[in-house]
């Protein structure tokens, strides 16, 4: 569904990425790495939409972002999920209500979504945390809640931006687990991170393969 073709950004003065290639065939898993700073981020915005290229093309299922009107791109950034490094919570809203909030902005039932709602949060683990508000919640609760809501809409694709940046190697373990579940149910997975031993254990879960990008340049490493 996603692909780039000779896909550049810069964010003005020198060019950050350029010439990328890359097609994230449905049901692939792919890892993202990359020193710092390499542009991790920028290229996951590209992936669903939120830039576009500044040179060559991104398209979601086949369309050009940069000819998407806004309306186009909403409905295609519907079939995407996103977990955000920052997780990015309404802090005065409770886990159950952030977790619900794309129901709402697409101006779905949410009472009547209750028991797929309650279901999500018991597959990520967070049914007894559910009222709580995402201040009280621990980094890896927090990233799990982002993955409830960031698959609430059913996305086919899932894009995480460093999901294990700041919690616990158990913890790591149980979101990769998560992620890995949903490949198996046929999304695709897009995930950014520094974290090379979570890469190393993922062998045993999933069949994905490793992106690596620096200076602006995307190689395609081993398949795991
Ligand atoms: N909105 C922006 N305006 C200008 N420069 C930006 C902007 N966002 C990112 N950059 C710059 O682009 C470069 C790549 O940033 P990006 O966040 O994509 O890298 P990254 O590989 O995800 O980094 P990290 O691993 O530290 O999260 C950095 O030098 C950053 O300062």
């Amino acid at each position: 569904m996603i692909e780039l073709q000779g896909a550049g950004y810069s964010y003005g003065g020198a060019g950050l990425l350029a010439g990328l290639d890359l097609g994230l065939a449905q049901g692939s898993f792919h890892f993202l790495t990359g020193p710092s700073g390499a542009g991790k981020t920028t290229l996951l915005k590209l992936c669903y939409g939120d830039l576009k290229p500044t040179s060559g093309q991104v398209l979601l299922d086949g369309r050009d972002t940069r000819s998407l009107e806004r309306d186009g791109l909403a409905r295609m950034r519907r079939r995407i999920g996103v977990v955000h490094q920052d997780c990015q919570f309404i802090d005065h809203l409770s886990i159950r209500e952030n977790v619900a909030l794309p129901l709402m902005v697409a101006g779905r039932d949410v009472a009547a979504e209750a028991v797929n709602l309650a279901q999500l949060l018991g597959w990520v683990g967070l049914a007894p945390r559910a009222d709580a508000l995402p201040p009280q919640l621990s980094g890896g609760e927090r990233q799990r809640a982002a993955l409830a809501r960031a698959i609430i809409m059913d996305p086919e694709v899932i894009i995480a931006d460093e999901p294990t940046g700041n919690i616990d190697w158990e913890m790591s373990q149980r979101l990769l687990t998560l992620l890995a579940e949903l490949n198996r149910m046929g999304k695709t997975v897009l995930v950014a991170t520094h974290d090379l031993a979570l890469i190393r254990a993922a062998k045993s879960q999933v069949s994905a393969r490793v992106l690596r990008l620096a200076n602006g340049v995307l190689s395609s490493g081993a398949e795991l």
